[in-house]
């Protein structure tokens, strides 16, 4: 019953560091985180197909996206302009990453100087946070000395993995590149981590430097990954300083999120002193492909028909539902499994080998529906989820207050670079409606209610959000 993590934001402008840059950064002594389903029919309202094909024309509008300065995709240069190595472009090309983002353009510029600088940099969810730490990895490793040079940390397994798969396929024309997970892995046992780049939680990182499994001498890089959360939560935070505090000599602290709490932020600074500073403001994190929505439900037992119905109206696309709870997860899972969908559930309670396998399915589409807690509302970038569900409002650990950062996060998971999505959150009472209510002031954007009996209009909504993005509306807008 307990609940998962949860987690707790600064125009566009880059902050020089106070003092002066020359000093890379610190050392050990500082501060130291049924398819869709094919929920056949029942109940279903619609015809099923409202979001089946929004895998839309991404390819198409991308262009005009990043041709709008107002836009967090907007770029005005190349990637040939940072002086990337060849290999590098390469592996640029192949993911077909036409030209940079707006946070990729401002940071890689300040990432790639020499000497190294520390970064904290903020820039809304589905951006490419990814790319600009990979790609200053990727430019700064040698790969003569085959010893861990960069050591990047996140606050889930999944998370870790999918940032190595990145790295791995960014570097794949790097000959001799050596990438490893450092997550929790049995049969890995007593063997050192002999790669130049390593991605992992912050808990199994620190074990295997402890253990000399990880030999931190030649660590140039340590960068965190959901920095607010790495650096917030006692658990994590305690062990990302320790980590930290483990490498010897200098190194290039680099910090990224889409969210930096004015809490954390202090923090963050005596963590990467005299970092360059990359932040927005909280009205400026929304994502407006994201549409947002919400269903005040009779009561909190009937969010699980509205849930049903809902349902209904997809077809093929890939849904993430949120809970706070991991019984609640495991729950929903019993019972829409019960009623005859096909759905994936990931909590903490799962061991590693079963969450990579959960994780896995929904990445490849065999899974369509995963039900999960705040421990994947971070980072994880699966392009074909155009529906995030709140099934319950994110709260603060103590459950009463809102928590507008989860709630960012969350979203996030769909409208990934320029895409479309939809929020939904299932309110039920009067706290519910007034925690998401606080959450949509602190970010000033808009939740439209849906209207409950009215199915039809609901389908009609949704398909609207399709067409209008379609039509290039909706995303080009997006964060003014
Ligand atoms: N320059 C680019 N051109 C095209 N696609 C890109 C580019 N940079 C990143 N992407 C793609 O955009 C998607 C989102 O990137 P990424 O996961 O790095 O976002 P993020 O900013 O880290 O988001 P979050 O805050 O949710 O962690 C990924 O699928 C990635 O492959």
């Amino acid at each position: 019953m307990a609940t998962e993590e949860s987690n707790p934001p600064g125009a566009a402008e880059i902050t020089k560091p106070a003092e002066s840059t020359e000093t890379p950064t610190t050392t050990h002594n500082a501060i130291d985180k049924p398819a869709a389903d094919q929920l056949d029919g029942a109940g279903s309202p619609g015809n099923g197909n409202a979001l089946a094909d929004t895998e839309l024309k991404v390819e198409v509008k991308l262009a005009d996206l990043q041709a709008d300065p107002d836009n967090p995709l907007y770029s005005a240069k190349t990637f040939e302009e940072l002086q990337l190595s060849d290999e590098l472009l390469k592996g640029i090309h192949q993911m077909n990453f036409r030209k940079p983002s707006k946070i990729q353009e401002k940071a890689l510029p300040l990432l790639l100087i020499n000497p190294p600088q520390n970064m904290i940099a903020q820039s809304q969810s589905g951006t490419g946070k990814t790319a600009a730490f990979s790609l200053n990895i990727l430019s700064r490793v040698d790969i003569s000395n085959v010893a861990p040079q960069a050591l990047v940390l996140a606050p889930s397994r999944e998370l870790a993995r999918q940032i190595l798969g990145v790295i791995s396929h960014m570097g794949q024309f790097i000959e001799g590149l050596k990438t490893m997970a450092a997550v929790p892995d049995p049969s890995r046992r007593g063997q050192k981590y002999e790669a130049h780049v390593l991605v992992g939680t912050p808990g199994t990182a620190m074990d295997m430097i402890r253990r000399r499994l990880i030999d931190p001498r030649s660590i140039k890089i340590l960068v965190l990954d959901e920095a607010d959360n790495m650096l917030d939560q006692g658990g994590l935070g305690e062990q990302c300083t320790r980590v930290k505090a483990l490498i010897p000599g200098s190194f290039q602290t680099v910090l990224f999120s889409a969210t930096f709490p004015e809490h954390v932020i202090n923090f963050a600074q005596k963590f990467a002193p005299n970092a360059n500073v990359i932040t927005l403001a909280h009205e400026e994190l929304t994502i407006e492909g994201i549409k947002q929505l919400c269903i005040d439900c009779p009561s909190e037992s009937e969010k699980y028909d509205v849930l049903l119905k809902f349902y209904g109206l997809m077809s093929q696309a890939s849904s993430i539902i949120f809970v706070r709870k991991k019984a609640t997860a495991e729950e929903l899972e019993a019972r829409m499994t019960a009623d005859g969908h096909k759905v994936a559930q990931l909590s903490g309670n799962l061991e590693g080998d079963a969450r990579d396998r959960v994780i896995d399915s929904f990445r490849s589409g065999e899974a369509k529906v995963l039900i999960t807690t705040n421990v994947l509302a971070r980072g994880i970038d699966v392009q074909s989820v155009t529906m995030v569900i709140n099934f319950d409002v994110p709260t603060m650990a103590n459950g009463r207050d809102p928590d507008p950062e989860t709630y960012l996060h969350r979203i996030g998971r769909t409208g990934r670079f320029g895409r479309v999505g939809v929020a939904l959150t299932l309110i039920h009472d009067r706290p519910s409606w007034e925690q998401l209510h606080a959450i949509a002031d602190y970010y000033k954007t808009e939740v439209q209610p849906l209207p409950l009996e009215d199915w039809d209009t609901v389908e009609e909504t949704i398909t609207k959000v399709i067409k209008n993005s379609r039509a290039g509306k909706s995303t080009v807008d997006m964060v003014k």
